[in-house]
């Protein structure tokens, strides 16, 4: 039976909690969870997970695995009280954007941390996360991190530099999808669909897209090409894209986020 302690009860908390329990990997006996200040919160989670509120500080000392989870803003003042509490026993495992192994290091000492990058689709199985880990990680714990994230989608080990543009592309990258959506759902009602009609075939469209790229050995250019017809709607659809400076916006959106991760560290 493990400690897994959250330090940090917000939406990507949930998603892994709510990931681990439901794919069997951790029972909700093994999570704790604690945060800054809001109680509901807490005990919001504990009643629909049936994960443990950290009552005992005895807890910390026990923990197996410390969880970072707050923002990044929040990290200095949550390490600085954390410190005092655990054991040099404790593995941390950080999903804070920006914040380096070294500050983690820092703050609390030379231990095993890992910083992972997963996406909120972890709530179903689904996020695809990046991880990096320090050289004290031994090849157990690295084991037991990576069957954590593999029980919430996939994993890829990273260098700690990479997972800037991880966050960036991934981590961030369910909220481009969704504002996708919403601008498809804006427009499909424009040209006479409902939007209800717009999200059924288009998150059918959008799952189709993503495993015809996961099956084929097509470049996406190919399968692109596969489906414009010379002269047709494609076509037409793909020039108002670049019309409309579309590889400008996504390079924009990228670097602005990767940059966003490098400056994050610093407050
Ligand atoms: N939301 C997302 O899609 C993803 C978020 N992340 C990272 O996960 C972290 C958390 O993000 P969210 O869950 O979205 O934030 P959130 O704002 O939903 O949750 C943060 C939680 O941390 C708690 N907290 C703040 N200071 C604390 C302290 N000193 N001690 C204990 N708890 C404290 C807050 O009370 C709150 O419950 C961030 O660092 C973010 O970079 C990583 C990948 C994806
Ligand atoms: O927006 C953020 O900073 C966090 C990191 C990746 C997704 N959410």
């Amino acid at each position: 039976m493990k400690k897994i302690v959250f330090i940090g009860a917000g939406s990507m908390a949930e998603a892994l909690m709510q990931g681990w329990i439901k794919q069997n990997v951790l029972t909700a006996q093994e999570i704790y969870i604690t945060n800054r200040s809001d109680k509901e919160r807490l005990q919001f989670l504990h009643e629909t997970y049936g994960v443990n509120k950290v009552d005992d500080p005895a807890i910390y000392q026990q923990a197996d695995v410390i969880i970072l989870a707050m923002k990044p803003k929040d990290a200095i003042v949550a390490m600085r009280e954390l410190k005092s509490k655990i054991t040099a026993q404790s593995a941390v495992v950080s999903v804070l954007a920006g914040v380096s192994i070294e500050t983690i290091t820092h703050f609390l000492g030379d231990r095993p941390i890992a910083r992972v990058m997963p996406n909120t689709s972890a709530t179903i199985g689904m996020s695809a996360s990046g991880i990096a880990f320090n050289d004290k990680v031994s090849a157990t714990q690295r084991s037991m991190f990576l069957e954590l994230l593999e029980a919430i989608g996939s994993v890829i080990e990273v260098n700690e530099d990479q997972l800037h543009a991880v966050t960036a592309l991934s981590g961030s990258g369910p909220a481009y999808i969704y504002y996708l959506m919403e601008a498809f759902e804006r427009v499909g009602t424009k040209v006479g669909l409902s939007k209800d009609t717009v999200r059924l075939l288009m998150t059918q469209t959008l799952a189709g897209s993503a495993e015809m790229l996961k099956q084929s050995t097509d470049e996406p250019d190919v399968l692109r090409k596969k489906v414009t017809s010379p002269g047709g709607t494609t076509e037409a659809g793909i020039q108002a894209l670049e019309q409309h400076h579309f590889h400008e916006a996504i390079e924009a959106c990228i670097k602005e986020a990767e940059a966003r991760s490098r400056s994050l560290a610093n407050g």
